[in-house]
């Protein structure tokens, strides 16, 4: 990158930096808190879902993870001193002035590869700490800083990120975020491991956030698909593990489809409003024609579509890790139903 450009990004992160540090008195708060138990704060159950709780109940549910899963143990992560304000910090990451891509998607995805690890002690079994770790840390940064248009409209449209990143721009930018906030003082959760688990843990946490990536998600999942076929997988080898926990992740970030109808409508109608705000920004700004998703002209279209994008998407991959793992078939069950509640609708279009 040029000499000005690098200048203009650190003067990007200083700015950053001031403004994504928490508030002193919501980290007090925080750190005061008496963190409710799992069971209270409903974080195991699979119906589970961020967009339903208040914003402090997302918090504590954050740090409730992080305890069941023995993470804050295992790396001597400061509660008080960093894990507050991180998460804070990484809930400040999120836009929430975006509908559906913000902090209580990142929960959501979080909660769901909770609920996954500890539904199938195989799950704990395969994957080692520091996996677990990654994992917990990927699902909740996988979208920070989301502007709510998706990597083909920032491409098209040339916007800074393009320019830095050639493909799954917006995937690297979360990415990077997710380091700067991590190496950010305050925030730094990592100052326990040792260099090289620090090196280790940051690409396992790249290789999770760049595969949430869907058209990722859409070329790897065969391979995915016909390792799961094989009886007695054994999951040894790194590119098996690094094919699991990519296909997890993405069962994670999509798991709003697998969620109680009411809740599933709700979250369906804030996609929607994303889509459509761009699909408009396409019009209006860019002259170009919205592709069919992203044409409020189609919202009658919307149940239909929801069906194709299960059929197509969702179903297979739920389909397939309820098969390797059956703790995990109320993903599948969730899916199904929502199937069939969005075809009602469009028959009755
Ligand atoms: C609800 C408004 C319409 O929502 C959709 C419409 C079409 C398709 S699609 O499968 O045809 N497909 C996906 C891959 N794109 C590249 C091309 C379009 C997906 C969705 C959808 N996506 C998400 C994930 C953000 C959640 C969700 O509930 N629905």
């Amino acid at each position: 990158i040029t000499e000005e450009r690098r200048a203009s990004i650190e003067v990007t992160q200083e700015v950053l930096a001031y403004h994504i540090t928490a508030a002193e008195q919501e980290i007090q708060a925080l750190q005061e808190a008496t963190i409710p138990s799992a069971e209270l704060l409903n974080i195991l159950d699979f119906h589970f879902s961020g967009f339903g709780v208040p914003e402090d109940a997302t918090t504590q549910s954050t740090i409730r993870m992080f305890l069941d899963l023995n993470l804050v143990q295992d790396f001597n992560i400061d509660y008080k001193v960093s894990l507050c304000q991180w998460v804070l910090t990484v809930k400040r990451g999120y836009r929430n002035n975006v509908p559906y891509h913000n902090w209580h998607h990142a929960v959501s995805t979080a909660q769901s590869m909770f609920a996954m690890l500890m539904a199938t002690d195989q799950l704990q079994t395969i994957f080692s700490r520091l996996e677990i770790l990654a994992l917990m840390i990927a699902t909740l940064n996988h979208d920070v800083d989301h502007r709510g248009v998706n990597n083909s409209f920032i491409e098209r449209t040339h916007q800074p990120l393009a320019q830095l990143y050639g493909h799954s721009s917006l995937e690297n930018h979360h990415y990077n975020l997710c380091v700067f906030i991590l190496n950010n003082t305050g925030s730094q959760i990592l100052s326990g491991l040792s260099a090289e688990e620090h090196k280790a843990l940051l690409h396992l946490i790249k290789r999770a956030i760049l595969a949430t990536d869907l058209t990722v998600y859409m070329e790897r999942r065969k391979e995915f698909f016909s390792l799961a076929n094989k009886s007695g997988v054994s999951w040894k080898s790194e590119k098996q593990r690094d094919l699991l926990r990519s296909m997890l992740m993405t069962a994670s970030d999509l798991s709003a489809i697998t969620k109680p109808w009411p809740e599933q409508k709700r979250i369906a109608s804030l996609v929607a409003m994303e889509f459509f705000a761009q699909g408009d920004k396409e019009r209006e700004e860019f002259k170009i024609k919205p592709i069919d998703i992203m044409n409020r002209e189609n919202s009658t279209r919307l149940p239909y579509m929801q069906v194709e994008y299960i059929d197509e998407v969702c179903y297979p991959l739920y389909k397939t890790v309820s098969r390797l793992f059956d703790s995990c078939s109320p993903l599948l069950n969730g899916c199904k139903k929502n199937r069939e509640n969005w075809l009602q609708l469009a028959d009755e279009q």
